[in-house]
């Protein structure tokens, strides 16, 4: 299978551009990334990469031609390179986060239209898919929740995918749950504007940190009466997201239209 990289000068880009090399059955076509421009990217990720087509825009990608593409980049390319390569029928594997709930739609509406398949999934590690499995099944239990998530200090948007579909599962395990709503914050003075955290789905509030030396790390604390329960997941090295991510490579082929997270490819 011909892959084709969008965002591949990036962190997670030049970790996944080495392991794609790495696969006997997939082959490292393009790297697309303005970034890279006039770059060796063998020199980059510290492997050769004899044959490999590096561009610094998708349609220089599409002449080069890709059975699949790997996006890691950023909401705002993602965002209409996404609706082209549906218009195209290649099927994509999304780990850029940043979306719109009208972005999905459209994106969702781009697929269904092309027959082909895409995988946008906010968080690739392992852990982090058994994680949301945790909130899922604590979630209509508690009185309070909340989420802590940290993150490198390069990361471009708070707070963090994964952050907010974490919510989002915890608010959906709720209404399935007819649990009641959750204890209302008893703020009345926010001395420092923003000291509760931004309201994500089902009114959870997420904290984001921004922390040179981290890379990606989520809790989420549950409260109800004398008693906190807290569930983390830590990213330590970036090849957490490796192993679902070429997971997802593998299965797009198989999908028709959108398909959100990778739990059920597990
Ligand atoms: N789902 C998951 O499991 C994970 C998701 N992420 C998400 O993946 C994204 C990338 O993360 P990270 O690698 O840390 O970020 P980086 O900023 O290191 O990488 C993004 C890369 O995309 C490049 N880029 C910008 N515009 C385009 C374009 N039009 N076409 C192709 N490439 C482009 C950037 O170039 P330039 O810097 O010049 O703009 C940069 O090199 C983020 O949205 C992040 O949240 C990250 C880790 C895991
Ligand atoms: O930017 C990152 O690094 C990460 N982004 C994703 C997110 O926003 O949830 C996944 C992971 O947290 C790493």
């Amino acid at each position: 299978m011909r892959v084709g990289v969008l965002g591949a000068g990036g962190r997670v880009g030049q970790v996944l551009c080495r392991e794609i090399l790495d696969q006997p059955d997939l082959e490292l076509a393009v790297a697309v990334d303005p970034r890279l421009a006039g770059i060796d990217l063998g020199q980059v990720i510290g492997r050769p990469a004899g044959g490999l087509v590096v561009v610094g825009d998708l349609e220089a990608c599409l002449r080069a031609g890709v059975d699949a593409v790997v996006d890691f980049s950023v909401a705002e390319a993602a965002r209409p390179a996404l609706v082209r390569l549906a218009e195209a029928a290649i099927p994509a594997v999304v780990g850029t986060t940043g979306f719109t709930p009208e972005d999905i739609e459209v994106i969702g509406r781009a697929y269904e239209a092309s027959g082909a398949g895409c995988i946008i999934a906010a968080n690739f590690s392992i852990g982090a898919v058994l994680l949301e499995r945790c909130v899922r099944l604590v979630a209509p239990y508690v009185d309070s929740i909340e989420i802590v998530e940290a993150h490198h200090s390069a990361k471009r948007d708070a707070p963090s995918g994964t952050s907010r579909e974490l919510a989002r599962v915890a608010r959906e395990a709720r209404e399935a749950a007819e649990a009641g709503p959750l204890v209302a914050d008893p703020t009345t003075h926010e001395v420092l504007a923003g000291a509760r955290g931004a309201l994500g789905p089902g009114d959870i509030r997420i904290h984001a940190l921004r922390v040179e030396g981290a890379i990606a790390h989520h809790e989420v604390i549950f409260g109800l009466r004398g008693q906190t329960l807290a569930v983390r997941h830590d990213t330590l090295d970036r090849s957490s997201f490796v192993p679902g991510v070429l997971l997802a490579l593998r299965r797009v082929g198989e999908v028709r239209g959108l398909v959100l997270g990778i739990d059920e490819l597990l």
